[in-house]
């Protein structure tokens, strides 16, 4: 018997549609076989619908999309600074408006430096490690304002929202990660001046650490974990942290692990009452749109989080597999975004 999967497909803006296309079309070979089949509703959002139609996330689509199974994301937002989207805000209205109303708390960043991926480190060693990063809490949440605003007495706040219920259950999922890894988990935070919600995440971790024995648990300041990142990577398994800075420390990752082209992440509801998401890690690439440029196995590997996620690890690995071959048979020559898609998705067909 056949399993259908309603999958909703956002190719969002710049490099999303190119990128968006190749993993389409990895998914489309792996499941050739007919054992499970995507139902695809594409879903035409971004900044090119705001610039036509000047909405960003309606309602109506809000809740056209959380009526799939699952969520492929490329990427949203235009060129940083474009005047004509100076009132839309596409990334928080589009993309963090997905991730908070489908409640998304895990922001899950896998980074693997895979064998003939050049690293910029002389010395990377094993490079093997997730990032769980919140997603729905933070600095992210829009609890701010601006008092004054374009006077030079200008007040602006943004408030980072931590609340104990959204903390220990990411925790919690960091933790399941570490058990099922190298059992280590590494809280990254910055207790020393952010005392308030550094202390209720690491009391957090102090507690859930109690019922996992097993697991290694160690602490880094965020600029630390700046450092030992570039210094020596290997050192980490699991880091948990929280969303601002799991969205800088992940940029980073990659860069470390062989590009942002490369990095692949999940926005993750656990229970599934929502509809997860499955995103590149990196955005837009307005520099590089439209020429063919991008690499698309951050969006690919993002299909293969999709399938693990949907209970298809069989599905999963043999993609996972394909980009491995793919990336140890890389000579240094140019390939277009399409071409690289053709031969994964070639790779899958075989194995
Ligand atoms: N998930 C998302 O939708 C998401 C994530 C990050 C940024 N953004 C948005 O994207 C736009 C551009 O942001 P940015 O320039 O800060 O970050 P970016 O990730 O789009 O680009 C940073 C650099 O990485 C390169 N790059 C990115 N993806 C690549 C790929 N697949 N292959 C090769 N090179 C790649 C780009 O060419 C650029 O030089 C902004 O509007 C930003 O808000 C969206
Ligand atoms: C575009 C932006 C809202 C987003 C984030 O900050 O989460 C992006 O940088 C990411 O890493 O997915
Ligand atoms: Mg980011």
């Amino acid at each position: 018997m056949s399993r259908t999967v309603k999958l909703a497909v956002i190719p969002g803006d710049g490099i999303g549609p190119e990128v968006i296309a190749e993993a389409v079309k990895v998914l489309d070979a792996v499941t050739a076989d007919g054992g499970l089949a995507f139902e695809k509703t594409h879903f035409s959002l971004g900044a090119d619908r705001y610039l036509a139609t000047g909405d960003v996330l309606t309602d109506e689509d809000l809740e056209a999309i959380s009526t799939h199974d699952a969520i492929l994301l490329g990427a949203v937002g235009g060129t940083p600074g474009d005047p004509r989207l100076a009132g839309a805000n596409i990334e928080r209205g589009l993309l963090l408006k997905l991730r908070f109303s489908l409640d998304h708390y895990v922001n899950l960043r896998p980074t693997t430096l895979f064998p003939g991926i050049a690293s910029p480190l002389a010395n990377p060693g094993e490079v093997d490690f997730v990032v769980v990063r919140e997603g729905t809490e933070g600095p992210y949440v829009g609890n701010g304002g601006a008092i004054r605003a374009g006077t030079p007495q200008e007040v602006a706040n943004e408030v980072s929202v931590n609340t104990a219920y959204g903390v220990e259950r990411v925790v919690r999922y960091a933790f399941q990660q570490a058990e099922r890894r190298r059992k280590k988990l590494t809280l990254v935070h910055k207790t020393n001046v952010l005392t308030f919600a550094g202390s209720l995440w690491k009391r957090i971790v102090d507690a859930v650490a109690a019922e996992h024995h097993g697991v290694t648990v160690d602490y880094l300041h965020v600029d630390a974990a700046t450092i030992f990142l570039v210094t020596d990577p290997a050192r980490f398994d699991v880091i948990v942290t929280d969303n601002l800075f799991g969205d800088i420390l992940t940029d980073l990752a990659a860069a470390i692990s062989g590009g942002i082209g490369l990095a692949a992440s999940g926005n993750i509801n656990p229970a599934g009452a929502f509809p997860s998401m499955f995103e590149p890690v990196h955005g837009s690439a307005p520099d590089i749109a439209g020429q063919q440029k991008a690499d698309p196995t951050a969006a690919i590997l993002s299909t293969a989080l999709l399938l693990r996620h949907l209970g298809e690890s069989e599905l999963a690995e043999r993609v996972e597999h394909a980009v491995t071959a793919d990336l140890a048979a890389r000579t240094g020559a140019a390939r277009t975004t399409a071409e690289i898609g053709d031969a994964i998705a070639a790779r899958v067909a075989q194995n």
